[in-house]
């Protein structure tokens, strides 16, 4: 870890205490010079990553700038206490607290520029609405603390030759038609175009755009909202020098000769994004919040409870969430 030992650390929050994340970072710790990891913190509860890994050195810090020199002897923690002791594969709602505290401390961090951008582990989203947390999700949540409102980050997941943005997220799916205004497709493409550009270094980001209903509404005999919101949005995108197609009858958007085509797909509700990138890629995929003014990235999957604790979660997607994290930090020092 020589190379990396001058850089700004990443502060990876530890998600649910009973879900795999506090598994997998204690893991990727062990794992930091074989995969060459750049210096880490994780923001959470000593006890929790204890409860996983008891043998594994841990210092607590409370100053960042020691993390790239504790880092290649001991995993370094932001501590944050927990209500109750951890049992993997049961979420006490008492511990909900201290999830949102880890996602509040990380934030502080890159915010104030002591860490270069955060990683997240999965948090319980049902325990955490039973506990005040009144944001959907993290993405949501992030903007808020960024001082933005919830609707202006933006959803973006990155796998093997795939990038997908959902247009509306966390919504039940009778509700997306209403929630589909033109405004809305806009603004999502126009974070979606920004930060392909500065984030990804694609110059000139070319955007799919998947319509809601089957066969792109069939000239209105399957619906309307291609003709009301889709389309509309589509020259507006275009009169701010953004190149989106029109809209495409989603079922022929995600083959394989389809996706040479552009590098990145608007789709209009949550699983017609989802369900293509974790069936083409649900080890490598990378959840990464757009519209921020900070980096943040995610494993692609959720908290898969009845895993934790028996070290059988697979870590790749959090490995390429850490790696995706640092290397968008090199590109904006660059
Ligand atoms: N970024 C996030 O915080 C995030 C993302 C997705 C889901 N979630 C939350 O996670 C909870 C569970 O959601 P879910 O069941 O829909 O999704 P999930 O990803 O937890 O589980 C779906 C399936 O994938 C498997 N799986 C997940 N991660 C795995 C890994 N690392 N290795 C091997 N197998 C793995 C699970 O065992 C399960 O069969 C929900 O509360 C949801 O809100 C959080
Ligand atoms: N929609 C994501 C998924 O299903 O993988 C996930 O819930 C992420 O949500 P946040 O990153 O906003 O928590």
């Amino acid at each position: 870890m020589l190379s990396h030992a001058p850089q700004k650390p990443l502060a990876i929050t530890m998600g649910e205490p009973a879900g795999v994340g506090p598994e997998l970072i204690t893991r990727l710790w062990r794992a930091r010079n074989e995969h060459d990891l750049p210096p880490f913190v994780c923001c959470g509860a000593v006890d929790a990553l204890k409860v996983y890994a008891p043998d594994i050195p841990y210092e607590l810090v409370t100053d960042v700038s020691s993390v790239p020199l504790v880092f290649s002897s001991a995993l370094p923690v932001f501590d944050i206490s927990l209500q109750e002791p951890v049992q993997p594969g049961t979420p006490s709602p008492s511990n909900g607290k201290a999830v949102i505290a880890a996602i509040d401390a990380a934030v502080a961090m890159v915010l104030s520029g002591k860490v270069s951008g955060i990683v997240t582990a999965p948090i319980h989203k049902a325990v955490l609405y039973n506990c005040g947390f009144d944001a959907p999700g993290h993405t949501e949540y992030l903007a808020r603390l960024c001082g933005m409102t919830d609707d202006s980050s933006v959803m973006m997941l990155a796998a093997q030759n795939l990038r997908v943005v959902p247009v509306t997220v966390h919504i039940a799916l009778k509700d997306v038609p209403r929630a589909l205004t033109a405004d809305k497709i806009v603004h999502v493409g126009m974070v979606t175009a920004h930060d392909l550009k500065n984030r990804f270094g694609i110059s000139n980001p070319r955007i799919a755009i998947a319509a809601l209903n089957p066969h792109a509404g069939e000239d209105g005999a399957m619906g309307i909202e291609e003709a009301t919101h889709i389309q509309p949005a589509v020259w507006a995108l275009r009169d701010q020098g953004i190149n989106v197609s029109k809209p495409l009858p989603a079922d022929t958007l995600f083959h394989t000769d389809a996706r040479i085509n552009y590098d990145a797909v608007l789709c209009m509700y949550h699983d017609q994004a989802l369900i293509p990138l974790k069936t083409i890629d649900f080890w490598g995929g990378v959840n990464i919040t757009l519209g921020l003014p900070i980096i943040r990235t995610s494993p692609d999957h959720g908290t898969a409870l009845p895993l934790a604790g028996k070290n059988t979660a697979r870590h790749d997607s959090m490995l390429a969430a850490i790696k995706m994290a640092a290397d968008m930090y090199e590109k904006q020092a660059r």
